[in-house]
């Protein structure tokens, strides 16, 4: 038995058959050409009879794709088939994927078949694909839930006939790993020629099963084929996640001894198309791809990744195609990690009690905002806070109007050193009149160098929005923030809490030289 397993990727068929991820034709030349990229062996591209557009995608992947086998299915006739191979004639190699049901639900219910009928159709089918190509795969639909001396007749039949794959789904994702494994493995024992077809497992995710089935039925079954899709796309609650699947091999050659081609760097990238084509949102805690997966967040655990990375990392993230793991400063992160981000910002502290002060503050911070930026830290460890009592410039009342078509004026009044000030501009949106308006006043001659809006309570659009504002100016850089329900407000009142930083920033100068 060979110890390649071939990775056969369906996100372009099954993948689009999850309800809301149709695809173009440029979108799926798109994904084809990742696909390439991440060297799967077999890409089934699409059902060329189901409809023109799928036949003419299907039709100009073969034509690009040159180191990929390109596959289309089609169900067990003549039509369908012949359609398929009309489409894929031009590839550099090309398979027909060629089905029927076997289970009695499916052949009485669905086919309203016989099972002698079936195998007939199943034998005839692939007799008639195999005179168009040497590449044929048969799959005997809701595999699993067949009566396996049947399945076996008909395995044996279709390779008699020339079949040179054999797959076995498990349609409605009803399997269970050590019993899928189990039911390929008895399936081949019971097919005589089974020698002569490579194996493959199709499973659904209904369960949640779909990758650990999927292995099962490599490690216990001894399939060499797994189909799989990228993020795990599919109908309903999808199949095998391609990205899993083939990390879990890799990461676990000691266990199933079995090479994989897929170049795992391009991992990441495949995932964001796909995500970004169908608007399937990767979830954060997702394995392998998820925006968590390589992310730490506790200072356990940041204090034992920095130490030595595999405490608590099994895999590398540049080895799926991320730059770096990540380490997420926040509430639960402990010291070492806080001194490590301290270092890579360049910022030197002299003592233990300067750092322990620092870190104080870091902790008070990050009760009050859930992520933490660098510019968080450059601020807190600059000491540019700055109390109630130290505020200079302070709000008092913003009004804006703006109105589609119109250019919108902010009016802002705020203090100044005690005395008020009403200033008014205008500006490309609210938020740059009122920061226009303040700046007509004070002349800061800041630089703007961030502006960004964080939800703070999340969920609702009646969320206080957050404001960071960083200025520049005279070799100082620090940090404003300011919420509030209106984030024009909001907006206004960072600007004014980092003017307030450069003023006390000024003054300490002032008072040292
Ligand atoms: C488990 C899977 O993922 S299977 C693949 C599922 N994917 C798809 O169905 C997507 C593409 N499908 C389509 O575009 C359409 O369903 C088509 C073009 C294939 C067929 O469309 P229609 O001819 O209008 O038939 P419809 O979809 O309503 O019904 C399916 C017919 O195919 C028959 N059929 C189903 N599977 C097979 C098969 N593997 N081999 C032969 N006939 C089959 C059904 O019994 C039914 O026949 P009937 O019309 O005599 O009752
Ligand atoms: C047609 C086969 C391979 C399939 O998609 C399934 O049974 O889930």
């Amino acid at each position: 038995m060979t110890d390649k397993l071939i990775i056969f990727d369906t996100t372009l068929r099954d993948g689009e058959q999850s309800p809301g991820a149709s695809m173009t034709r440029e979108e799926k030349l798109r994904i084809a050409r990742q696909l390439e990229r991440l060297k799967v062996d077999v890409i089934e591209a699409g059902f060329a009879a189901s409809s023109n557009g799928d036949f003419e995608a299907i039709k100009a992947i073969a034509d690009i794709i040159k180191d990929s086998t390109v596959c289309s299915l089609a169900r067990a006739n003549d039509r369908d088939i012949s359609r398929a191979a009309d489409a894929l004639r031009g590839a550099n190699a090309w398979r027909i994927h060629t089905f029927i049901a076997t289970s009695a639900l499916h052949m009485e219910k669905k086919l309203r078949m016989s099972p002698e009928q079936v195998l007939e159709q199943a034998k005839a089918s692939v007799r008639f694909a195999r005179n168009l190509t040497a590449d044929v795969e048969f799959s005997a639909e809701d595999g699993y839930r067949s009566e396996i001396d049947f399945l076996a007749r008909v395995c044996e039949a279709v390779i008699n006939e020339g079949a040179t794959t054999i797959n076995i789904p498990d349609t409605v994702g009803y399997a269970i790993p050590e019993l899928y494994g189990n039911f390929i493995r008895t399936l081949r024992e019971k097919v005589p020629n089974s020698d002569k077809a490579i194996w493959s497992v199709h499973c659904h995710n209904d369960l949640g099963m779909a990758v650990a089935n999927s292995l099962a039925g490599v490690k216990i079954g001894g399939a060499r084929q797994i189909e799989c899709t990228i993020n795990g796309l599919g109908e309903r609650a999808g199949n095998c996640a391609m990205e899993e699947v083939v990390m879990a091999v890799k990461t676990r050659r000691d266990y199933f001894g079995l090479d994989v081609g897929i170049d795992t760097q391009q991992i990441m990238s495949g995932s964001r198309l796909v995500s970004q084509t169908t608007g399937f949102v990767v979830q954060p805690n997702k394995a392998v791809v998820g925006a968590n997966a390589f992310a730490h967040a506790s200072g356990i655990h940041q204090d034992g990744v920095l130490k030595a990375r595999d405490t608590y990392e099994i895999m590398r993230a540049e080895d799926v195609g991320l730059s770096a793991n990540k380490i997420v400063l926040g509430k639960l992160s402990g010291r070492n990690a806080f001194k490590q981000r301290l270092q890579e910002l360049g910022i030197d502290l002299d003592s233990e009690a300067e750092i322990n002060a620092a870190f104080a503050k870091f902790k008070e911070l990050a009760d009050r905002k859930s992520e933490i930026f660098d510019e968080d830290i450059i601020a807190l460890v600059g000491d540019d806070s700055v109390t109630s009592e130290q505020e200079h410039f302070r709000l008092q009342s913003l009004s804006q109007r703006s109105e589609t078509g119109e250019r919108p004026q902010a009016e802002v009044v705020f203090s100044a050193g005690g005395a008020e000030h009403r200033a008014s501009s205008d500006g490309n949106g609210p938020v740059d009149a009122s920061l226009k308006a303040i700046e007509s006043v004070v002349q800061s001659g800041a630089e703007l160098l961030l502006y960004s809006v964080n939800a703070i309570t999340s969920g609702s659009t009646e969320s206080q929005g957050e404001v960071t504002v960083r200025l520049q100016h005279g070799g100082r850089v620090v940090n404003g923030v300011g919420s509030d329900p209106d984030i024009v407000v909001a907006s206004a009142k960072a600007y004014l809490s980092a003017l307030n930083k450069l003023q006390s920033k000024a003054e300490k100068v002032a008072a040292q030289g």
